[in-house]
């Protein structure tokens, strides 16, 4: 049985009031209807990590993450922030490779990849991101361009290392268009996905990953998604601000 997790992405959005609002209707939801087996991921920006952790406790299944870190552990990188301080503070995970900071950040495969290895030396288990640009799937090249994605980053790490490592698939013309991958193009790219895992891994850690569908995932569309045999839950961004959609995409399995 692999995991299930249903991650939100807050990206930049949230007061502190709205951040402590949100996050303590999403635990008391979460604690009332207890969505059997599934693991619940909230990634706000950083300065609202300590005091949702705080608003988190001991809740079972609910973990902390955050939205990115660096490549370097500690010293002069003003406005930066390492994994281990981000671990030090109650994080258990971190998106890395989001298409956003792909795109304006240019973050590219060999920077990821270091913060990648930043993150799991931290005890920080990645949620990494994958995803092909509208035109990719138009000249439908998009499983050879992601499964490139993954084997400059990702597939570069010992087994125990990737044993830690969640992957997102989130083409990016689904991202906060209102324009989601049909169930049956998630399924295909997941069990693409699960195959080229195999080859670089080993069979076992293709079994064992957790891969999240990401793009225009809500409380309507979760469950026919979640439904197919190699999508093992999402990565939420929109619907991630609306406690009972949040809460309902997690029932969705
Ligand atoms: O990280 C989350 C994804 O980018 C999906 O965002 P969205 O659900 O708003 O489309």
């Amino acid at each position: 049985m692999r995991e299930k997790i249903v991650a939100g992405n807050w990206k930049m959005n949230l007061t502190f009031e709205e951040g402590q609002k949100l996050t303590s209707e999403i635990v008391q939801m979460f604690r009332d209807e207890n969505p059997a087996g599934v693991k619940l991921v909230l990634n706000p920006p950083f300065p609202h990590l300590y005091p949702v952790k705080k608003l988190i406790g001991d809740t079972a299944n609910v973990f902390l993450g955050a939205q990115n870190c660096y490549d370097k552990a500690s010293g002069a990188y003003t406005g930066e922030v390492p994994a281990a301080m981000l671990r030090s503070f109650g994080a258990s995970f971190v998106i890395l490779g989001h298409s956003e900071r792909r795109a304006y950040f240019g973050e590219d495969s060999a920077f990821l990849l270091a913060k990648t290895k930043q993150a799991l030396a931290a005890g920080l288990r990645p949620i990494f991101c994958c995803g092909e640009p509208l035109e990719i799937r138009e000249a439908d090249t998009h499983v050879a361009f992601v499964v490139k994605q993954l084997e400059e980053t990702v597939f570069q790490l010992s087994a125990e290392e990737f044993a830690q490592v969640v992957i997102a698939y989130e083409p990016i013309w689904a991202i906060g268009t209102g324009k989601t991958a049909s169930a049956e193009q998630a399924q295909e790219m997941h069990a693409a996905l699960r195959a080229e895992i195999a080859k670089a891994q080993g069979q076992a850690a293709a079994d064992a990953c957790p891969i999240l569908y990401g793009g225009s995932c809500n409380a309507e569309n979760a469950s026919s998604i979640f439904a197919k045999a190699d999508v093992d839950g999402g990565l939420i961004g929109g619907a991630s601000l609306k406690s009972r959609d949040f809460i309902a995409i997690a029932k969705s399995f």
